[in-house]
């Protein structure tokens, strides 16, 4: 028809389903007092998704065909079950973020909108929307769940793997074989090797200092590199190899690295020849880490023994928890 605005229907306090497709409608407007739980205003000419706060029970809404880019007016509504949006204007994926709170919605189609070519976008709808069984008119599969959770929050070991490959690959394409002092010890006895691990503020860094100044003719410190800002009472070499991001990257490229970690927006590695600086000397390497820097370590041919620090704190037996330890 030729619809330009919703008017009249306050009356119809009964009206469950609402079709006024292919109109003119250029605002959502006038349906406050609807107990509606279809609502179908797909091919009009809508820009905003507004003035749906009351209608609680909605289910079903199709606002596909319009000229919509933002999904905010959507939020809050905990009933809808099916958005169809599909033939809009949707740019940003982070849109996406805001139907995170509708856990009862199932299907979501927003196929030929601008944000279908961004990369990455249906596995980020995947992830923050665990809930979808249809998006963009396919079924989502039980595959694409587990990689759109290894992609954007993967757990430890999927990361350490990770790191272990791209470390192990770069390593033998861009370093050459070399005799090594930590592969020299006899095959039924590997090279000693001690890692302290723990969550943040555990300690574990200090407890390694102590072991290296109490037995120097034992252990000796495995330094990692970092791009954390060297602190006035660290000193480069000894607490860390300090180091800047283009380093960083270079040093990661020429396969320098057993394991690579970020923790708080910094870049943590140990590489192959601190580890050898040690062996070198006929001394165990000790030195501390990350958990993921741990089961990376695992996957190396070294066999470290290791030791987890766990201060008994509430706030720290929570992070223990939320890490889910299986050392
Ligand atoms: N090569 C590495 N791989 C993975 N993690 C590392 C590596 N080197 C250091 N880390 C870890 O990075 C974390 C941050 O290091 P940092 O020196 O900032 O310690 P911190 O903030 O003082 O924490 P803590 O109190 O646990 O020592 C520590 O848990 C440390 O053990």
């Amino acid at each position: 028809n030729q619809i330009t605005a919703i008017s009249g229907l306050d009356s119809l306090s009964r009206l469950s389903h609402l079709s006024l497709a292919s109109n003119r409608i250029d605002t959502i407007s006038n349906l406050t007092s609807l107990p509606l739980k279809y609502l179908r205003l797909s091919g009009n000419n809508i820009v905003e998704i507004e003035n749906l706060e009351t209608l609680t029970d909605l289910m079903v809404i199709d606002l596909s065909g319009n000229q919509i880019s933002r999904l905010g007016g959507l939020c809050g509504h905990s009933s809808l079950m099916e958005i169809y949006l599909q033939e809009n204007v949707v740019v940003e994926r982070e849109e996406l973020l805001h139907l995170k709170e509708l856990k009862n919605l199932r299907v979501l189609s927003l196929n030929q909108n601008p944000i279908d070519t961004v990369p990455e976008y249906r596995s980020y709808a995947v992830f923050h929307l665990p809930f979808l069984t249809r998006l963009d008119g396919q079924t989502v599969r039980i595959e694409e769940k587990v990689s759109a959770v290894n992609r954007f929050s993967p757990p430890l070991e999927v990361v350490a793997a990770q790191d272990h490959r791209t470390n192990t690959k770069l390593a033998v394409q861009n370093k050459p074989a070399s005799l090594r002092f930590s592969t020299l010890t006899r095959l039924d006895e590997p090279y000693p090797m001690l890692v302290m691990c723990g969550p943040p503020g555990s300690g574990h860094e200090q407890f390694v200092r102590h072991l290296v100044d109490e037995f120097p003719s034992f252990f000796g410190l495995g330094v990692s590199h970092t791009t954390q800002p060297q602190g006035p009472r660290q000193g480069h070499g000894r607490d860390y190899y300090f180091i800047d991001e283009g380093t960083f990257n270079r040093a990661l490229i020429s396969g320098e690295f057993l394991e690579t970690h970020e923790v708080g927006g910094h870049r943590y590695g140990l590489t192959m020849a601190a580890v050898e600086q040690v062996a070198h000397q006929g001394l165990a390497c000790v030195t501390h880490m990350t958990l993921q820097g741990v089961l990376t370590m695992k996957n190396t041919h070294f066999e470290p023994r290791y030791i987890l620090t766990i201060p008994l704190t509430p706030q720290v037996l929570t992070y223990v928890h939320i890490m889910d330890l299986t050392l």
